[in-house]
């Protein structure tokens, strides 16, 4: 039998799209699950695709049937069992194979994986796949990381399977080792901020103006039609227009309001607060995921305290109002991914990596669940200035922040005044106040510490002095 030129472990919900979209495109393709029930139940639901897919039911079956040197994709549940995977793998590789771990790894785990095989012969590639079930299975965005040489050995497969933005394929070599995967983490955490912040307008209209989901749908569906065209937006008003099929209310109404979350948008707030580069935005979409499963507690809570006693919200022209909160979305968001690219920069710098914002900004412009006509504009604006060191001060940028925050404004005051959460509406606000003001108020706190710690300060005027005047820096209030 003719031997495959890839192999893919793990059928689950990504890896049998992704196995689908390679052998379509062409590519014979050996294919292994854990469990080998799921790997029958797969070639049969393949269908005419059949012919370039070989089904193995054991791992020496699986490494035979592909011919050297293997290009080997691994997508299955990330952490622990990659690492199970590998050593299972590992002893029936020979010379100049390749483990691509595919899915939504920790940076460093890959960093780890890929150092582990260094001296061995074998290579490791680190690989960031967007798109969910749909963009695995007719064109994904791909981040690699791993060495040059090793994406040279792949990116035909690789960009044969990818999605197309106007005839450019959106998959890239990004850097080595942990790069693609840092790359996908912070893409999760920007999917995470643009996620919450869409959640915080539909609590305004649901909970503000009491709307119904039909009319909240008809709001997003219009939005989709304008400067926030972008996949989560349209699939919004997808899902408020969608019926339950048991009791047919809108099936939004019925979902309860415990958000998961499985370690991408932590893993970028870490790695942010690591480095020390604010990532307010994705900071507060976080922490309202956490929020939102505390569900019993925010019922007891509510039950203590009540919510807010406060007027109905203030709003005197509706359409106004709804007009304003669409550029308060689009302010928002120029926020939450000027922290995303700014902390991209910020590890780009820590870790050696020259990662290239205009080609992540291109490859997320399609096949990922963060994409859209806004990170078009993003590109261009890299493009003329890679190396510029905040989003928000190109030229474009800066222009749409000066049309677009009076409007974040008026929906974080006019939210805040009728008690409705917006912890990250109001962080990309903060964040912008706080970014465009030269002279801030961490004097004080600068003083403080130099009271309290002899910790010093620079000043001003540039004189010598590096203390203050504080006496035996022995406060005299309250104990
Ligand atoms: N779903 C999504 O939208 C996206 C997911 N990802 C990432 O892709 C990866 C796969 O996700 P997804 O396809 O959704 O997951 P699924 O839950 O659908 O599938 C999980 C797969 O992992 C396998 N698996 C689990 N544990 C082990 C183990 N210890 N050893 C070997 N195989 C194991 C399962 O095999 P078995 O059948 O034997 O249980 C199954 O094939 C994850 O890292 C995920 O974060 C990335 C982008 C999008
Ligand atoms: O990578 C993805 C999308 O880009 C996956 O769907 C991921 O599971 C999303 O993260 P979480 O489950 O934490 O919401």
């Amino acid at each position: 039998m003719e031997q495959a030129e890839i192999g893919l472990i793990g059928l689950g919900v990504m890896g049998s799209n992704l196995a689908l979209n390679i052998a379509e495109k062409g590519n014979r393709i050996a294919v292994f699950n854990r469990t080998p029930a799921r790997t029958g139940e797969f070639y049969e639901e393949a269908g005419s695709l059949k012919d370039n897919i070989v089904p193995c039911e054991t791992i020496e079956d699986f490494v035979a049937a592909i011919r050297p040197p293997r290009p080997i994709i691994i997508m299955i549940k990330a952490g622990a069992p990659v690492d199970e995977q590998m050593a299972l793998l590992e002893p029936h590789l020979q010379q100049n194979d390749i483990m691509i771990d595919a899915g939504n790894a920790n940076f460093r785990d890959t960093m780890r994986r890929f150092d582990a095989l260094k001296d061995s012969g074998l290579t490791f590639i680190g690989m960031g796949v967007s798109g969910g079930e749909e963009g695995a299975r007719h064109g994904p965005s791909i981040m690699v990381g791993g060495t040059e040489a090793s994406w040279k050995r792949v990116e035909k497969v690789l960009t044969s399977i990818a999605a197309q933005y106007h005839g450019e394929p959106c998959v890239a070599w990004l850097g080595e080792n942990g790069a693609g995967h840092f790359v996908k983490t912070i893409h999760n955490g920007i999917e995470y901020a643009d996620m919450q912040m869409i959640a915080e307008i539909y609590g305004i209209l649901r909970d503000g103006l009491k709307m119904d989901a039909a009319e909240i749908a008809a709001v997003f569906a219009g939005w989709n039609r304008g400067r926030l065209n972008s996949y989560l937006i349209e699939i919004t008003a997808k899902v408020l227009e969608a019926a339950d099929p048991i009791g047919g209310r809108p099936i939004v109404d019925m979902i309860l309001d415990k958000a998961g979350q499985k370690g991408t948008g932590k893993w970028s707030v870490i790695e942010a607060q690591n480095m020390g580069v604010p990532a307010t935005a994705i900071e507060a979409a976080v922490a309202a995921r956490s929020i939102s499963a505390l569900k019993d507690e925010r019922e007891a809570a509510e039950k203590v305290l009540g919510l807010p006693a406060v007027p109905p919200l203030a709003v005197s022209d509706k359409a106004a109002f709804i007009k304003d909160l669409e550029n308060a979305l689009l302010a928002a968001k120029i926020g939450a991914y000027a922290q995303g690219f700014a902390v991209m920069a910020a590890a780009s710098r820590e870790f050696g990596w020259s990662l290239p914002m205009p080609t992540i900004a291109k490859i997320w412009r399609a096949g990922c669940i963060i994409r859209s006509q806004f990170l078009d504009e993003i590109t261009t604006a890299f493009t003329r200035d890679p190396h510029v060191a905040n989003l928000i001060v190109t030229p474009a940028f800066a222009a749409m922040v000066r049309e677009t925050d009076g409007a974040l404004r008026r929906v974080v005051s006019t939210a805040v005044l009728g008690g409705l959460p917006v912890p990250a509406l109001a962080a990309a606000l903060g964040y912008f106040d706080s970014y465009r003001r030269g002279r801030g108020t961490a004097n004080i706190i600068q003083a403080q510490r130099d009271f309290f710690g002899a910790h010093g300060f620079d000043r001003i005027d540039g004189a010598d002095s590096h203390h203050g005047p504080w006496g035996s820096g022995l406060g005299t209030g309250a104990a």
